[in-house]
């Protein structure tokens, strides 16, 4: 039999590293991954799957302050939508999340469990919920890529906020920090670059591709078919995330334009000339005409900002030439720029379709949840490692503070070294930034200088610019080459005015955007002519301390994610591995600290509503001066309160006993009272079980269930009657309430008609007809009618009749179902509650005939078709004129493709001549007997 070990650590009477170590590794062997140390909860990734995460495990952990379960994610996630609503005795309050751990610990699936298990608790009928749910592989797709450490590693911080209204959420707002923008350009060995090039190579279609000017995807770098395959799901999944999230079509297009253009943008490569210009490679020059085209800009505009800068200076335009190795870091400071826009740009969208839709003087509130690196210290820590750090710093000091309160012994370092004004580290990074001459060198001799004495800081003597701080977690040395660059971070001003202007509308929105202050893309509405540089890291401290005001406003969770083992493997754990994280992470300290104190630290209000009763035993007046007078969570109060609560106990029990006693003694003096009364009676029959009365019959009970499945004879009806002069039943008429309705109901049947002719006709005719399923404008009654007596998964599709959408009604195994198919506001279908969008409803149903629909996952069969002689003369008139409509437009149509419904890249025209002179380049030198291979620099991704 197993061993029962303790799934709180802060509980254990005696605990040293070596005991917890025991626990932990007994647990995790146990394949018990999570364990609490008061209310921190500690996650050991599994690297394998676990049957812990099944809906069945989810249902037991809603509202599970009332069970005892064991130490789960879901716990954590359960504890805070309650206490964000005022449950768990506190009055409703933000809570935050934050979720830390080292790359590959667990952080971002721990984050996907959390986000799953709110939803699930907050489970309303309506979209948003799944649509939040497909933010996180949007994100993943274009912020992840395979590291060493990890296979999907977040290259970017995030802190995702759900915000709700009472207990529905109604929107959710995401930050994001620190993109590592660099892996566009540069993978170090064993690394890749960001998930969506490979996604988007080996899923696009053969036509996409040739629309998007990229090249067979035989040509890059991938591995084996099954890998291959893998990217190729996932690349629709990200597609489907977008149609779901509600970007529009144009919209995808061009972000996809744009990152065939950074892969065109890595092949271009210089030569020099004769004379000092320099010129592009021959090889390379259809890719500078296709990059011109995916980036919507002119070729030669293109050029001039790759190969020279243009300054202004008193009105006097100068042109300074690029050298090679200046020319290949203007194109890849272009590819890095646009792909961190790019994905700042999705972030603000997601914001925008996701913001909350409700008046702005409803209060709601907020669940924070905080993925962020963690603490990072390699061969080379260079200016990403410094960030990365500096925010580590700042969320353990967070941590500090809300675990030892006043007993917090750690100088904030953060503050001292980092953040002073005007000496601080961050400072003189941006006072040297500002100096166009100033070198790397230079910066850290200042910082020798302010700082040789500083506790937290080490001088280190070499030719390299190198430092070493004193952080939280141990010593790190960086490397500063770059750290100006990097800080500075600016666009060129021609660079960006290139792109403001260029014809791609979301490119020029991307290149005249700001970064607020909290490091988000702010895009701007009219075009801005730039004259400022734009400095990306420059507020990185007032990011953090945006961050760090909404986490300490808000009730804390956290979550401390553990890597097992560096080689990815299952049931392995290093126990020297997990040691070094759990004194990184502060926990050793924690359970220290804990053990002394309390585990369970409830605001004082918390504690109070939940003590009431006790405080009511005794004396509440001691207790309340004690509490009050002195922070009871300090460990000076520690004695005094045990013995207050133990003699709180033990009078309460006492209480209780006298009680029971006194019960009993009652009881027993009842039933010896009604012996003593009827002394010779023989034994009194036990009362017999009363017929129940039948129930009043509500008005709804009295219609059985299945009476939908039993067929009424009833006049014909207007099935199709989609008519603005909608009939109206006389009788309902009379009463001058039910006229108001009527007329309601009618206003809507009218605006819904509208909607449909306007918009969905179109949409849903091919060859002028309608798909046999479409009925019209049905009743429910009706479609259950027609569908009464046909076989399992018949099915018909109708529109609504007081909303803008449609109704698919399916024949159940038990009853007929029906299913609401929402419109989203970029046109795109989804059965509500389902994670799939469709760009037709056709498509919808044609899916659903391949995978079931939810909760039952049964599947469409036969389309319940129409009798040709009932078609409704409405919709047959509809159908001609569309099919005159199609007749027409067949006629005139050239051999345009923009002319079709598709979008396409706004330059599509010479993307396709620069593809073309590209093949024949290629062509030649194979028949010259190159190997032909233009993507070299293709960012890592050629073969
Ligand atoms: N609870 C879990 N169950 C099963 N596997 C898990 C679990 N948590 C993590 N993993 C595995 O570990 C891998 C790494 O986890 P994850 O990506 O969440 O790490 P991370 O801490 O977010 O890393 P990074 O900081 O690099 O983004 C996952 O891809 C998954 O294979």
């Amino acid at each position: 039999m197993e061993e029962k070990l303790p799934e709180d650590l802060a509980n254990l009477s005696e605990l040293d590293e070596k005991s917890l170590l025991e626990v932990l590794t007994g647990r995790f062997t146990q394949n018990l991954i999570y364990t609490y140390i008061g209310d921190i909860l500690v996650a050991i990734n599994p690297f394998k799957y676990l049957s812990i995460y099944e809906k069945e495990v989810s249902e037991r952990y809603k509202c599970h302050e009332k069970k005892s379960l064991p130490p789960h994610i879901f716990a954590v996630a359960d504890r805070a939508y309650q206490s964000m609503l005022g449950r768990l005795a506190t009055g409703p309050k933000n809570q935050c999340i934050v979720i830390s751990g080292e790359s590959g610990a667990g952080k971002t699936e721990s984050t996907k469990l959390l986000l799953r298990h709110i939803m699930e608790l907050c489970k309303a009928n309506s979209q948003l919920e799944q649509q939040i749910l497909q933010v996180n592989p949007l994100l993943e797709a274009f912020g992840n890529a395979q590291t060493v450490m990890n296979d999907n590693s977040s290259r970017f911080g995030k802190y995702i906020q759900l915000r709700f209204q009472n207990s529905s959420v109604k929107g959710a707002k995401i930050n994001e920090y620190l993109l590592e923008k660099s892996r566009v350009v540069h993978q170090d060995e064993g690394e890749q670059n960001f998930h969506i090039f490979y996604f988007m190579l080996a899923g696009i279609s053969m036509e996409d591709k040739e629309i998007y000017g990229l090249l067979d995807p035989t040509r890059y770098r991938f591995g084996q078919e099954d890998v291959v395959q893998a990217w190729r799901v996932k690349y629709a999944e990200v597609c489907n995330a977008m149609d779901m999230v509600g970007f529009e079509e144009q919209e995808k297009v061009d972000m996809m334009t744009i990152l065939a253009g950074i892969l065109s943008l890595g092949n271009i490569t210089f030569e020099t000339t004769d004379s000092d210009a320099l010129k592009v490679s021959e090889a390379s020059r259809g890719w500078l005409k296709a990059t011109a085209g995916q980036f919507g800009v002119q070729e030669e505009d293109l050029l001039k900002s790759l190969t020279c800068t243009t300054s202004v200076t008193r009105g006097e335009a100068i042109q300074r030439l690029h050298n090679q190795q200046q020319a290949e870091d203007a194109r890849d400071s272009i590819a890095k720029v646009a792909y961190g826009r790019v994905f700042g740009w999705i972030v603000s969208k997601i914001n925008e379709l996701l913001a909350p839709k409700v008046d702005c003087d409803v209060e709601l509130n907020e669940i924070g949840i905080l993925d962020i690196f963690g603490f990072e210290n390699f061969a080379v820590n260079r200016f990403e490692q410094l960030c990365i750090n500096l925010a580590n710093e700042q969320l353990q000091y967070f941590f500090n503070h809300v675990t030892w309160k006043t007993l917090s012994p750690m100088p904030p370092l953060f503050q001292d070294l980092f953040l002073t004004k005007p000496i601080g580290i961050l400072s003189l990074l941006d006072e040297q930034s500002a100096f166009p001459q100033a070198t790397d060198r230079d910066f850290v001799d200042k910082l020798n200088s302010k700082f040789k004495t500083a506790p937290n800081f080490e001088v280190v003597r070499n030719h390299t610019p190198l430092f070493t701080i004193v952080h939280y977690a141990g010593k790190v040395q960086y490397n500063a080459s770059g750290f100006l660059e990097k800080n500075r971070d600016t666009i060129p001003a021609n660079i960006r005015e290139l792109f403001i202007n260029s014809v791609t509308p979301l490119l020029s929105v991307l290149f005249a955007a700001t970064i607020s202050r909290t490091g988000t893309l702010m895009p701007r509405k009219a075009k801005v002519r730039c004259i400022y540089n734009i400095y990306i890291y420059f507020d990185i401290p007032h990011s953090l301390a945006v961050l760090m005001e909404k986490m300490f406003a808000a009730g804390p969770h956290f979550v401390r994610c553990i890597k097992p083992n560096r080689s990815k493997q299952p049931d392995q754990l290093d126990s020297k591995l997990v040691m070094d994280q759990l004194r990184y992470n502060g926990l050793m300290e924690t359970i220290r600290i804990r053990r002394d104190g309390f585990s369970w630290r409830p605001a004082f209000k918390e504690f109070a509503e939940r003590f009431m009763s006790l405080f009511c035993v005794v004396r509440v007046c001691l207790i309340l001066d004690c509490v009050s007078c002195v922070d009871y969570r300090a460990r000076i109060c520690r004695r005094r309160y045990l013995s207050l609560l133990a003699e709180i106990w033990r009078q309460r029990q006492a209480q209780r006993e006298r009680e029971e006693r006194e019960e009993e003694e009652r009881r027993r003096q009842q039933l010896e009272d009604e012996r003593k009364r009827r002394p010779a009676s023989p034994p009194v029959p036990l009362p017999r079980k009363k017929k129940p009365e039948p129930r009043p019959r509500s008005v709804l009970s009295t219609v059985p269930k299945a009476v939908h499945l039993v067929p009424v004879p009833r006049p014909r009806s207007k099935l199709f009657e989609l008519n603005e002069n909608v009939h109206l039943d006389a009788s309902l008429m009379l009463q001058p309430i039910d006229e108001e309705r009527m007329k309601e109901k009618h206003l809507k049947k009218t605006n819904t008609i509208r909607w449909f002719r306007e918009t969905q006709v179109r949409k849903l005719t091919r060859d002028g007809s309608f798909p046999s399923w479409f009925h019209g404008m049905i009743t429910r009654r009706q479609a259950e009618d027609l569908l009464i007596d046909k076989p399992l998964g018949c099915f018909l599709v109708r529109v609504g009749q007081s909303r803008e959408g449609y109704t698919l009604t399916f024949r159940g195994a038990d009853r007929c179902r029906h299913y609401m198919v929402e419109m989203q506001s970029n046109g795109k279908y989804v059965i509500l509650g389902e994670d799939r969008a469709h760009s037709s409803l056709t498509d919808l149903v044609q899916y659903h005939t391949q995978v079931g629909i939810k909760p039952f996952m049964e599947l469409l069969t036969l389309p319940c078709g129409q009798v040709k002689s009932h078609k409704p003369p409405v919709l047959k008139r509809i159908s001609d004129r569309r099919r005159r409509v199609e007749a027409a437009q067949m006629e005139h149509k050239d051999d345009d493709p923009t002319r079709e419904s598709r979008p396409f890249p706004r330059l599509y025209p010479s993307i396709r001549l620069a593809m073309r002179e590209i093949q024949q380049i290629q062509q030649v030198q194979t028949h010259r007997g190159y190997t032909p291979c233009p993507n070299t620099h293709t960012y890592g991704l050629c073969t």
